[in-house]
């Protein structure tokens, strides 16, 4: 299958994302794309929490969902949205941090809230609390597609191998790891962790990341690491991006996880064991 990961620079005002996004989504199909990914919070980069609570909506009323929902119909693909930041009816009027996998109908086959939260200081001047305006998801999913079953993550969860173990032990042949990473942890962790994750399930990881800094009309500007990224079962990076925005294409197969498992079929030798 031919995949597509965008990287974007995503700005703090949806319309302006949704346009992006529809465009580039359209060029990919051109180029012979059949499975279209998308960075985390594709809707929305900002640092301020007054600036999305007037921006964006729930589900239900949100436009970039609806408009990448006709998008992908229109150019008959599938479309991992790597993320939408949405309004839920949680008391503390946190929102989501909801990963979606559109079918080339256009239909809502799967969805997925980012369960670990980035409440880390990063640098002496980069402190994020994730948990502060996301309501953090329980329950870990997988979605079958015609060219393999797909275990839905974002972002941080790449620092939590057990969620990864369970999704390829439930069947996930690909793993995608919508980003937005800061720029210090990207430096010295994004590579190893998506290898890492990849080598030790057999599995396709697919990472399309936020890049640069992002535009903003309120509040701080946020900068994110970009290097979208591509990791066979093997764990060999077969697509890279640099700092720039733009596609990055690359061809999976669902043979090659089957192959790496063969080879080291370490997903099957778990031990139970006392302590520490
Ligand atoms: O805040 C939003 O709008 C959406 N969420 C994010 O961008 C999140 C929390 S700030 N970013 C990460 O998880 C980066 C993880 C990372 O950089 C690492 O693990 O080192």
């Amino acid at each position: 299958m031919r995949t597509a990961l965008l990287q974007l620079t995503s700005s703090d005002e949806p319309e302006e994302n949704l346009a992006t996004v529809s465009e580039m989504v359209w060029e990919a199909a051109a180029e012979g794309a059949g499975f279209v990914l998308t960075p985390e919070v594709t809707n929305c980069v900002s640092a301020s929490r007054t600036h999305q609570r007037m921006v964006l909506t729930h589900e239900a009323n949100d436009p970039v969902l609806a408009g990448l929902r006709d998008e992908a119909a229109r150019a008959g693909v599938w479309l991992l949205i790597g993320s939408l930041a949405l309004e839920t009816d949680d008391p503390d009027e946190r929102f989501a941090n909801r990963s979606f996998l559109i079918g080339p109908d256009g239909k809502i086959v799967a969805r997925y809230d980012k369960i670990h939260m980035f409440d880390v200081q990063v640098s002496e001047s980069e402190t994020y609390r994730e948990s502060a305006g996301f309501r953090p998801g329980r329950r870990a999913r997988i979605a079958e597609t015609p060219f393999g079953k797909i275990g839905l993550t974002v972002c941080y969860d790449v620092r939590f191998p057990y969620l990864y173990r369970a999704l390829a032990q439930a069947g996930a042949e690909i793993l995608t790891v919508p980003s937005a990473f800061s720029q210090p942890t990207g430096a010295a962790h994004w590579e190893p962790l998506l290898r890492a994750r990849a080598i030790e399930t057999g599995a396709w990881v697919l990472a399309p990341a936020q890049t640069g800094t992002h535009p903003t009309s309120r509040g701080k500007a946020r900068k994110t690491w970009g290097h979208s990224m591509v990791v066979s079962p093997w764990g060999e990076v077969t697509a890279r991006a640099g700092s720039a925005p733009g596609i990055l294409y690359a061809e999976i197969d669902r043979a090659a996880a089957a192959d790496a498992r063969a080879r080291v079929p370490s997903l099957e030798h778990d031990r139970e064991f006392d302590g520490p």
